[in-house]
C-alpha cells in the first residue's frame, strides 16, 4: 500500500516520494523491506533511538510525534498523537474486520464477560470470537496471548484473521494499559461495556482519577455516537461512567439491580448456581445461572446486555444463561476434598476481586473459609497490605504465600502483607501453601486458592517455571486421601 493511501486523514507528510509500504511495525527489531517503524516514546525507551536499527532493516518509512527531532533519511510521517495514529494505520493496513466488535473495561470481570459474551452470541447462532487475557478463543482457535489488551499491530491483524476465519462477533477485553495506549483505536466498535472500577495498575496510572479516564476512553473516543454503551449500574463508579456514556452520545443500557435494561429483581444462591428473576422490556424472566459468586450474576447480565444490544433475541440471550462456562480459572471449581469440601481457583490478585471472591462463597459456607493468596513482585505495592487485611477479615485461614514474585525478593512482599494480616500463616512454597490449605479443610469449609487462575507459570526471577494451581489442587486432595 502507498504511503499516501495509507496515512490520509491519520497522519501528515510523508515526504516527496509516494513510498510503498510492505508491513507497520513498532519495534525495529521487526522492520523489514519497506516497513513503516513507528518510533514510539515508551515506559522504558524511546523509540526514536530505534530509527537508524529501523533503517539498517529495510524501514521505508518512519511514523513520529509532531516535533519529534529525527536524524533519518526515510520520510517521516508526523502526529500529536503517534500511538492513535499507528493503531488506525494498522487498521486500515490489515484491512477486514468481524463486522461486530464489543469492547469492555472494569476493573474485574472482563474476562468474564467476554467469555460469556461470546458463548451467548454462539447460542444464537453466531460465529462469535473473544480475545483477552486467556487469549483468543474462536469456533476454530484457543490460542494463549501474553497481553489482555494485544498490540494494536496484532490486533489488527488478529481482527483481520479472523474475519478472514468468517468470524462475525468479537468481543475483547479493553485494558487500562490499552486504552491509555490506544491498543484499541483501529477497532470498529459496535457496542462497549463498563463492570467496575477498583484499585488497580496504580504503579502505571498516576491515581485512580487517571486510571478511570483511561477507562473512560473507551466511551469518550472510541464508541461511535449512538453505540450502545451497557454499563453495570451497582458499582460505585456506575455513576460516573454513566455520566461519561451519555456525555459522549452512547445509547445507554443499564443494567444490575438498579439497572432498567436488565434488572435484576431477586437472586437466590445455592452452593454452585444461582436463581435470578431478570426483567426486560416489561418481561420477567427467571434464569437459572449455573456459577457460583454473585459477581457471576453481575458478569452475565453486562454479557447479556451486549448480545442483545448487538442484535441477539433476548428470549435466546436470557435463555443462553443457563450454560454458561466460567472462564478457566474464575472461581473455578478445581476438586473436592475428601471430606467434601469444595477447593475453587480463582484469579483474584486485587483488592476488591479478593473481597467479592471472598464474600461470594460465604453465602454457601457452613464451617470456615480458608483462602491462599500473594501478591506479585513488580506491580502495585500498595495493593498488598489492603488484600492482607481483606483476607484476615473475610476468611477465617488465611495463608500468604507466593504469587510470580519476579525481580522482588519474595518474604519481603510476603512481609508486607502480612503486616495487615494478623494470625495469617506464612507459607512461601505455593505448593505447600496449597497442600496445607487442603489439609485444614474440614466438610463445611470452602477454600479459595487467589491471584494465579488460568496461569501455567510462577515467575521467580526472570525464570517462570511451570505451575499451575488445578494441578497443585488435584495432587493436594490425591495425597491427603491416602
Ligand atoms: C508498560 C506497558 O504496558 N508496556 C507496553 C508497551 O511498551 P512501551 O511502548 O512502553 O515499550 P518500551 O519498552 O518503553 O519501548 C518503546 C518503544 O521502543 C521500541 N523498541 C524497543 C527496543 C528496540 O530494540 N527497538 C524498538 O523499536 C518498542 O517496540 C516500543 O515501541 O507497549 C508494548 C507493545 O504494545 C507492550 O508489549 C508493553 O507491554 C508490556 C510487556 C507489559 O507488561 N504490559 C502490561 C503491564 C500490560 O499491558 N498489561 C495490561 C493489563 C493486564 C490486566 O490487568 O489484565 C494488558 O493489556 O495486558
Ligand atoms: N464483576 C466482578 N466484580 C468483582 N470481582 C470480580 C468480578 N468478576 C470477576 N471478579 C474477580 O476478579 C477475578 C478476575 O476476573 P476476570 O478475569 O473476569 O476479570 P478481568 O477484569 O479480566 O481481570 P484481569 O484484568 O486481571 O484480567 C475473578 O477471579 C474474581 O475473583
Ligand atoms: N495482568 C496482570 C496479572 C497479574 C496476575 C498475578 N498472578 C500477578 O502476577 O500479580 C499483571 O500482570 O499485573
Ligand atoms: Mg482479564
Amino acid at each position: 500500500m502507498k504511503i499516501s493511501e495509507l496515512a490520509k486523514g491519520l497522519a501528515d507528510g510523508g515526504g516527496e516520494t509516494d513510498v510503498e509500504v510492505t508491513g507497520v511495525v513498532s519495534d525495529s527489531r521487526k522492520a523489514v523491506l519497506g516497513s513503516l517503524f513507528a518510533a514510539l516514546s515508551g515506559s522504558k525507551a524511546d523509540g526514536a533511538g530505534f530509527v537508524a536499527d529501523a533503517e539498517r532493516r529495510g524501514a521505508a518509512a518512519v511514523l513520529a510525534a509532531d516535533g519529534l527531532a529525527l536524524d533519518t533519511a526515510l520520510p517521516v510521517l508526523r502526529s500529536v498523537d503517534p500511538r492513535r495514529a499507528l493503531a488506525l494505520i494498522a487498521a486500515r493496513f490489515h484491512g477486514a474486520q468481524p463486522g461486530t466488535i464489543a469492547a469492555v473495561t472494569g476493573t474485574s470481570g472482563k474476562t468474564s464477560i467476554a467469555a460469556f459474551t461470546r458463548q451467548i452470541w454462539a447460542a444464537a447462532g453466531e460465529a462469535a470470537a473473544s480475545i483477552g487475557t486467556v487469549g483468543v478463543v474462536s469456533p476454530t482457535r484457543n490460542e494463549y496471548g501474553s497481553l489482555t489488551t494485544p498490540d494494536p499491530i496484532d490486533l489488527a491483524r488478529l481482527l483481520a484473521e479472523l474475519s478472514g476465519e468468517g468470524v462475525t462477533h468479537v468481543a475483547m477485553e479493553a485494558s487500562s494499559h490499552g486504552l491509555d495506549q490506544r491498543r484499541l483505536d483501529g477497532a470498529k466498535l459496535a457496542a462497549a461495556a463498563f463492570i467496575n472500577l477498583g484499585r488497580d495498575h496504580l504503579d502505571y496510572h498516576p491515581d485512580i482519577e487517571s486510571y478511570f479516564a483511561a477507562k473512560m476512553r473507551l466511551f469518550d473516543t472510541l464508541l461511535p455516537q449512538g453505540a450502545p454503551a451497557v454499563i453495570f449500574a451497582d458499582d460505585g463508579w456506575s455513576d460516573r461512567a454513566t455520566a461519561v456514556a451519555l456525555h459522549s452520545g452512547a445509547d445507554l443500557l443499564t443494567v444490575g439491580r438498579k439497572g432498567t435494561f436488565l434488572s435484576l429483581k431477586r437472586l437466590e444462591h445455592e452452593r454452585h448456581r444461582q436463581i435470578a428473576e431478570i426483567e426486560h422490556a416489561g418481561r420477567l424472566y427467571r434464569v437459572v445461572l449455573p456459577l457460583a459468586g454473585e459477581f457471576q450474576m453481575a458478569n452475565a447480565l453486562v454479557a447479556a446486555g451486549l448480545a442483545i444490544a448487538t442484535g441477539v433475541d433476548p428470549d435466546i440471550a436470557l435463555e443462553a444463561l443457563e450454560s454458561l462456562k466460567g472462564a478457566p480459572g474464575r472461581l473455578d471449581l478445581a476438586g473436592n476434598t475428601a471430606e467434601g469440601a469444595p477447593v475453587f481457583v480463582d484469579y483474584a490478585h486485587k483488592p476488591e476481586a479478593l473481597e467479592n471472591v471472598l464474600s461470594s462463597v460465604r453465602p454457601f459456607t457452613t464451617g470456615r473459609v480458608v483462602v491462599v493468596f500473594g501478591c506479585g513482585g513488580d506491580r502495585d505495592k500498595g495493593k498488598r497490605p489492603i488484600m492482607g487485611e481483606i483476607a484476615t477479615r473475610l476468611a477465617d485461614v488465611a495463608i500468604v504465600t507466593d504469587d510470580n514474585p519476579r525481580s522482588e525478593v519474595p518474604a519481603t512482599i510476603r512481609a508486607e502483607i502480612m503486616a495487615a494480616a494478623p494470625g495469617a500463616t506464612e507459607i512461601g512454597d505455593r505448593r505447600e501453601a496449597i497442600r496445607a490449605a487442603v489439609r485444614e479443610a474440614r466438610a463445611g469449609d470452602t477454600v479459595v486458592i487467589a491471584g494465579k487462575g488460568h496461569e501455567n507459570g510462577q515467575t521467580i526471577g526472570s525464570q517462570t517455571l511451570p505451575f499451575s494451581d488445578h494441578e497443585e489442587v488435584r495432587a493436594a486432595i490425591a495425597e491427603a486421601g491416602r
